[in-house]
């Protein structure tokens, strides 16, 4: 259902104040061809009439001709920002971005983030944005898992499927989403809520089933019969299973990089307004699925880049995985069972 511009732009200042935007802040909103105006023309409204010093910046779209998937998610990394100096120190100069393009494992945008600028993706449908519109309480619960997986040594994901998977945890910091950059220098995503982190180099081990309803993003697919995942030192070495494996290891193999075969965030969903069902309910290329990325309970793992985690792996293919009946234990105390949170009181 649709959203009216009053509803989006009051949801913009409820979220804009939740960021701490102050008056007199430099707010930049990052657009492309491809942007969803209303998301970035109400975005332009809230902010000014916070008395924000608002700029728009309009890139060009890229990559349209290497990617294979029309989705943001589809080939990543890359952007309009690597030959824009321009543009780069405008948002350098920003105090916050709002990113309706997608930066996501850019270069470009941790050097951003470096200046302690403050980030904020939005790309999602405004009805999505709406119905996970940030809450304090999503922040508490993130913040509750980042504060145990910031001290963990070792994740172990199991289920009755057959998933048996273990890293060393620690080389890397922990990913926080839940909807907001209210900190300098922070990056976030409107709407998301999970915690993860990257497994320690060459210590990801094991077996992951993906099994029938797990989902297989960027393809925006319900996987509708097995696969099996196996994990070796950090890499994905086996993909096997029927049509979803040979569809998952073409599109890896597509990009003729062994990178996107390495294993990236492991972690899971806290979102307690977002669904399971939602993408088989809308439009896959309307939306990038920060429902399936955000479910609470899910075990979300993911292939290839690491540079939002300050790594040099910044290969454009980006599996996200969430799967559902995973029980996922941080040195040994279980944080999900059988795909069900387990609250922090019956920890
Ligand atoms: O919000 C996001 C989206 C994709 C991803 O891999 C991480 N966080």
């Amino acid at each position: 259902m649709a959203i009216s511009d009053a509803a989006l732009m009051m949801a913009w200042k409820e979220v804009l104040a939740m960021c701490n935007l102050k008056a007199g802040e430099q707010l930049t909103i990052l657009t492309s061809d491809d942007s969803n105006q209303q998301i970035a023309g109400m975005a332009r409204l809230a902010a000014a009439d916070m008395g924000a010093v608002v700029t728009n910046l309009n890139l060009a779209p890229m990559n349209g001709e290497k990617a294979i998937s029309r989705d943001k998610s589809g080939y990543i990394g890359k952007t309009a920002l690597e030959h824009n100096k321009a543009a780069l120190a405008c948002l350098k100069a920003s105090d916050f971005v709002i990113d309706t393009l997608q930066l996501l494992f850019s270069k470009e945008q941790e050097e951003i983030l470096k200046t302690g600028a403050r980030m904020l993706l939005a790309v999602e449908p405004p009805e999505i944005m709406l119905r996970m519109l940030p809450k304090p309480e999503d922040k508490a619960r993130v913040l509750a898992g980042a504060k145990k997986l910031g001290v963990a040594k070792k994740m172990t994901v199991t289920s009755k499927a057959g998933t048996d998977f273990e890293c060393d945890l620690g080389q890397y910091p922990v990913l926080t989403q839940y909807g907001l950059a209210d900190e300098p220098g922070r990056w976030d995503h409107w709407p998301s809520c999970f915690v993860a982190t990257w497994p320690t180099e060459k210590t990801a081990n094991g077996t992951i089933v993906i099994e029938e309803g797990d989902i297989l993003l960027p393809m925006k697919m319900y996987a509708r019969s097995p696969v099996t995942f196996t994990v070796e030192n950090g890499y994905v070495t086996k993909i096997d299973g029927g049509f979803d494996a040979e569809f998952l290891r073409r599109f890896m193999d597509s990009f003729d990089d062994p990178e996107a075969y390495a294993m990236a965030h492991v972690g899971w969903g806290l979102h307690t307004r977002a669904h399971w069902t939602v993408l088989g309910l809308t439009n896959p290329e309307a939306q990038l699925g920060m429902d399936a990325r955000s479910f609470a309970g899910n075990f979300l793992f993911s292939t290839g880049p690491n540079t939002e985690a300050g790594g040099t792996r910044d290969v454009p293919c980006h599996l996200d995985i969430p799967l559902r009946n995973c029980s996922l234990s941080l040195d040994g105390e279980a944080m999900t069972k059988d795909g069900k949170v387990v609250p922090a009181e019956q920890r």
